[in-house]
């Protein structure tokens, strides 16, 4: 097996020897620009190389493998049902049919044709139900997955639904044994720090601005949890690499969201419209669905009011 990285350097030359496969009288070769449409096409690339390039480059797999391979059945409801209705699921090689391709950098719905957005996303293709003409799309919305011999339905993506003020900051109510768990001894070790860091009594102590301070105090937090007075603690001076851990439902969120509300709030002051408008800010990585929805309710609720959206 190659190393893949010599794959993506011999790219641009595969992509440089099939200049006819983008051209022709036969409509089915009206393909792409830099998509390879055949493997019979392709002598002089092995099949090693092109299994790769099918993972790497939509398109790469031609009409005879895509559709000559079907689905199991059982995977096949299972991937319809899980992320899209069975007749919301596209011919992709209708899709290709009716594709084109531009290098430029445009995003836009031009005449039903979805565009190319850059070099790695070369495929522009029509349908979807799609009618706009005005609507800005991304490439990725609009491509089939292609992977191992097989297409699959693209996910379905999954967009919170969002919650109203209210609901945000209703029902929250200290536990039980909040009292015992605020007692709990903090350990603070590693990164030089040998004297004691005192750890912060209060949010007013963090520098937070006002707003956010109302949004501590309209989720009725009180006071620091122990993992909050120490974390914040320590992102009070510096943005430090933390390795913070607590029993469940110990206050861990906000230990984390309010120093990244924080500072990203900073960002988006000084420099208005941020300085990376299409990158995410910070990431949260959490185990499940259920959690993930939990921390970006959490993450809207303390950044209410602020220039900061999710
Ligand atoms: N300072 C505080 N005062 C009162 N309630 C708090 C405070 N900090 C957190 N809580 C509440 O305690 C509960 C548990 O907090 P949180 O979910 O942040 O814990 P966690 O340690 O992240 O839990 P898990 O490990 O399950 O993710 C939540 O309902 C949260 O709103």
């Amino acid at each position: 097996m190659k190393n893949p990285s010599e794959y993506f350097e011999s790219k641009s030359n595969l992509l440089n020897k099939q200049p006819k496969l983008a051209s022709g009288s036969d409509s089915r070769f009206a393909k792409p620009n830099g998509i390879i449409n055949s493997t019979s096409s392709l002598s002089a690339v092995d099949e090693e190389m092109l299994s790769v390039l099918q993972g790497l480059y939509v398109g790469v797999a031609p009409k005879e493998r895509q559709y000559q391979v079907p689905l199991e059945e059982e995977e096949e409801d299972l991937l319809t049902s899980a992320y899209m209705p069975k007749e919301a699921v596209p011919n992709p090689w209708d899709l290709f049919e009716n594709s084109q391709t531009t290098m430029s950098n445009t995003k836009t719905m031009q005449n039903g044709v979805a565009r190319a957005e850059d070099e790695t996303n070369l495929v522009s293709t029509q349908g979807f139900g799609c009618n706009s003409n005005t609507a800005p799309v991304t490439n990725q919305d609009f491509i089939p997955n292609v992977r191992a011999n097989k297409t699959y339905p693209l996910r379905k993506k999954h967009i919170p639904q969002k919650k109203t003020e209210e609901q945000l900051f209703d029902d929250i109510e200290e536990g039980p044994n909040f009292e015992q768990i605020c007692n709990a001894e903090i350990q603070i070790i590693g990164c030089g720090v040998n004297e004691l860091i005192y750890p912060i009594e209060s949010y007013e102590e963090c520098g937070f601005p006002q707003v956010m301070l109302n949004n501590i105090l309209a989720k009725k937090y009180r006071k620091p949890m122990p993992i909050q007075k120490a974390v914040l603690r320590l992102f009070m001076d510096k943005p430090n690499d933390i390795v913070a851990h607590a029993q469940t439902g110990s206050g861990k969120s906000a230990a984390y969201l309010l120093p990244l509300i924080h500072q990203i709030h900073k960002i988006k002051s000084q420099y208005r419209e941020g300085i990376n408008r299409d990158s995410p800010y910070a990431l949260v990585l959490l185990p499940t669905k259920e959690l993930a929805i939990q921390i970006y309710n959490d993450a809207v609720a303390f950044s209410m009011g602020k220039p900061i959206f999710f």
